[in-house]
């Protein structure tokens, strides 16, 4: 196996006697991009900045390329560790021009000029590199920054909340460049967020943290499909959860039918779970017995996002193709269709969702 560029072992780090960051393990692959994903106050932005060597350790090391970085014991020293940092606030210096910014950590070297026009066609900004930050739209700023960092050739590049400060589009087509540019240079890099869909479009890996502690370090598509904790499935996408019991060791009975699973699950015959349904996983049949009433629905384009109650008060949402128009009121027929069937132990509570407030949700699963 070879050595991964980043590992946190057994990471923990915080303030005075205020433990932050638990025992968090992670290995990035070179060239991969990694994500830190988790509501406000988790530890995301302490995690990065003990990575930068900004903040000292506790406990469990950091190693780039296998050599130790931080101990609780040694820290080298931020400007030596080959690392890159974007920055939320850009943070570019604002007497210096377009193309002085991004050679600023090279100034040095023979080949600045050349490195900074590479980086400055890279990031799209070959015709902008004498005017200054001022100058520039908030998207364009944080090319710059992009580009600065990458000036020095790190081993790894940190962007903490890159694209927080855009709106909408522009920060979803930015984040769409800055992976494309790294991908293009093969750059491992490390990004912080609390958006969910920005850490998938970007993302290769993905860790969820709850309270300083890590979840699950995964795909995307697994987090997703196949979430390790009940945490992790109400932090990522939509969906309900129903009460089941365990029929045999792949099937579970629910008030939609006995659902068909993907694999054998550890919990016994007969106990009580919880069956996580995405919107996705409920198809529109309109042959089918099982029948729920639409109470609300959310035009998206391409697709409706319905919210469906069944006879017995059961909510759910389900995703249709925007052709199958219903109202409000309207019944309609329901298959169950997913592929990836993911249970839990019963929590003691039912019908989770993700739009309940967040505290709710994670309250009701504080035993996770
Ligand atoms: N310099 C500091 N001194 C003391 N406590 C701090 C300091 N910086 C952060 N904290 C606390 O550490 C905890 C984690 O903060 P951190 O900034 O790592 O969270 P985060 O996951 O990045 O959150 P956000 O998404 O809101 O930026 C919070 O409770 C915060 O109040």
């Amino acid at each position: 196996m070879t050595t991964p560029v980043l590992e946190l072992d057994s990471l923990e780090c915080g303030y005075g006697q205020q433990l932050i960051v638990n025992a968090l393990s992670i290995h990035l692959r070179e060239g991969d991009i990694g994500c830190l994903l988790g509501p406000s106050g988790c530890g995301k932005t302490t995690t990065l900045r003990a990575i930068a060597g900004f903040e000292p350790i506790s406990g469990g090391s950091i190693l780039l390329d296998g050599k130790a970085l931080s101990t609780a014991q040694h820290r080298v020293a931020p400007e030596q560790r080959q690392i890159g940092m974007v920055f939320q606030d850009y943070a570019l210096f604002p007497h210096l021009s377009v193309a002085e910014n991004v050679g600023f950590g090279i100034h040095t070297s023979p080949d600045r000029k050349r490195v900074v026009d590479e980086l400055l066609s890279l990031v799209k900004l070959d015709k902008l590199g004498r005017r200054y930050p001022h100058e520039l739209s908030g998207g364009q700023q944080q090319r710059v920054a992009l580009a600065r960092a990458m000036a020095p050739n790190p081993r790894l590049l940190l962007l903490d909340e890159p694209f927080s400060n855009l709106d909408g589009e522009l920060r979803r087509r930015l984040s769409a460049e800055v992976r494309d540019i790294l991908k293009s240079r093969g750059i491992s890099a490390m990004l912080v967020t609390h958006d969910q869909a920005e850490a998938f479009a970007v993302c290769d890996q993905v860790g969820v943290l709850k309270d300083g502690h890590l979840q699950q370090w995964d795909t995307p598509y697994n987090l997703y499909h196949e979430p390790a904790t009940p945490f992790v499935a109400s932090f990522i996408g939509q969906g309900y959860f129903i009460r089941g019991h365990m029929q045999a060791r792949d099937t579970v009975a629910t008030e939609l039918g006995v659902i068909q699973g993907n694999r054998a699950y550890p919990m016994p015959e007969g106990s009580p779970v919880d069956v996580l349904l995405r919107p996705d996983d409920l198809v529109g049949d309109a042959s089918s017995a099982l029948r729920a009433r639409v109470i609300d629905r959310t035009f998206q384009g391409a697709t409706i996002l319905y919210r469906l109650q069944l006879s017995t008060g059961t909510q759910l949402e389900a995703l249709f193709p925007s052709h199958a128009d219903h109202q409000p009121g309207d019944e309609v027929g329901l298959r169950v269709a997913a592929e990836h069937l993911v249970l839990f132990p019963a929590q003691g509570s039912v019908n989770l969702h993700a739009q309940l407030p967040l505290e709710q949700v994670l309250n009701a699963n504080q035993s996770a």
